[in-house]
């Protein structure tokens, strides 16, 4: 069943280095960055780092095959190297649609530029350098925030929100992946320790995990599914629920 999902998404990324970034003591641990040195690890980072991943974005396409509708506009809202946006289009069936890839980060973006460009699609995808907080969204029938909304300051974790809800057209579709928090100490616990077991089985140090979890914890700001479910409410979205998790990563759709 996995095996099948993941041949529906081309993660084969052209030039993929190990991550190594903090397998060494690093002096002067500074707050965490998309970078170039993420960049150039990211698609062997992201696999090792984040369970379920591949197959999230396998099923992001699944979505995309499903809430994809014709004459209508697609975004993936930090979208890295374009993981998210590749299985959409590889997915899209419908006409005139067009996809915004956008990010922050420039070298993910000048990576993701050369990814997209080496597929073949009739979907035309335009990556843009920017923040997700001051783009202009419409028409949108599918809006991806995978792993995104996590790096954003509450307040602007709802302005997007609402932006994304005005931007969908009726039964438009929002997937929100994200790194959960959980309300019960035992629980919260325990997914956090699996989540690092997780880390160790997939290679890594307890050096570069404690590096890493110390540049992320300024800048990483968890929440609860309670807390992602209500601000969707908030923005307007009635349907609402959790459709994949794994430890504490997982992913929410929300539907007008
Ligand atoms: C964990 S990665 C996302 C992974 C990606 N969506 C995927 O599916 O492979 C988070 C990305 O969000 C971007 N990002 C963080 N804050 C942003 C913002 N305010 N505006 C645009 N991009 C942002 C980062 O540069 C980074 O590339
Ligand atoms: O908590 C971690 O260790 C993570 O690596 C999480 C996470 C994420 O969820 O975005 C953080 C940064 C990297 O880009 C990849 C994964």
């Amino acid at each position: 069943m996995i095996a099948e999902l993941d041949s529906l998404v081309p993660i084969t990324f052209m030039h993929t280095k190990k991550d190594q970034l903090f397998s060494a003591p690093i002096d002067k641990l500074g707050d965490w960055t998309f970078d170039e040195k993420v960049a150039e690890v990211f698609p062997d980072m992201v696999q090792r780092s984040v369970p379920g991943y591949s197959n999230i974005i396998s099923m992001i396409g699944m979505l995309a095959d499903r809430f994809v509708q014709p004459n209508s506009m697609i975004y993936d809202l930090g979208c890295s190297l374009g993981a998210a946006t590749l299985a959409i289009r590889r997915q899209i069936k419908q006409d005139n649609c067009r996809i915004i890839a956008v990010d922050n980060s420039l070298p993910m973006v000048e990576r993701c530029k050369k990814h997209i460009d080496a597929y073949k699609a009739t979907t035309p995808v335009e990556v843009i350098c920017e923040d997700i907080c001051n783009i202009k969204m419409q028409n949108a029938s599918m809006v991806v925030l995978n792993f995104t909304l996590q790096f954003l300051t509450p307040d602007n974790r709802q302005r997007v929100l609402n932006n994304i809800y005005q931007a969908l057209i009726p039964n438009g579709i929002l997937v929100l992946s994200e790194k959960f928090s959980f309300s019960d100490r035992t629980v919260d616990e325990l997914l956090f320790n699996m989540h690092h077991d997780f880390k160790r089985a997939n290679g890594y140090s307890e050096l570069e995990i404690s590096q890493k979890r110390n540049m992320l914890e300024n800048v990483m700001l968890t929440d609860t599914i309670e807390t992602h479910k209500q601000r969707l409410n908030n923005a307007g979205f009635e349907h609402v629920d959790t459709w994949f998790q794994c430890f504490n990563f997982g992913s929410i759709i929300a539907i007008k």
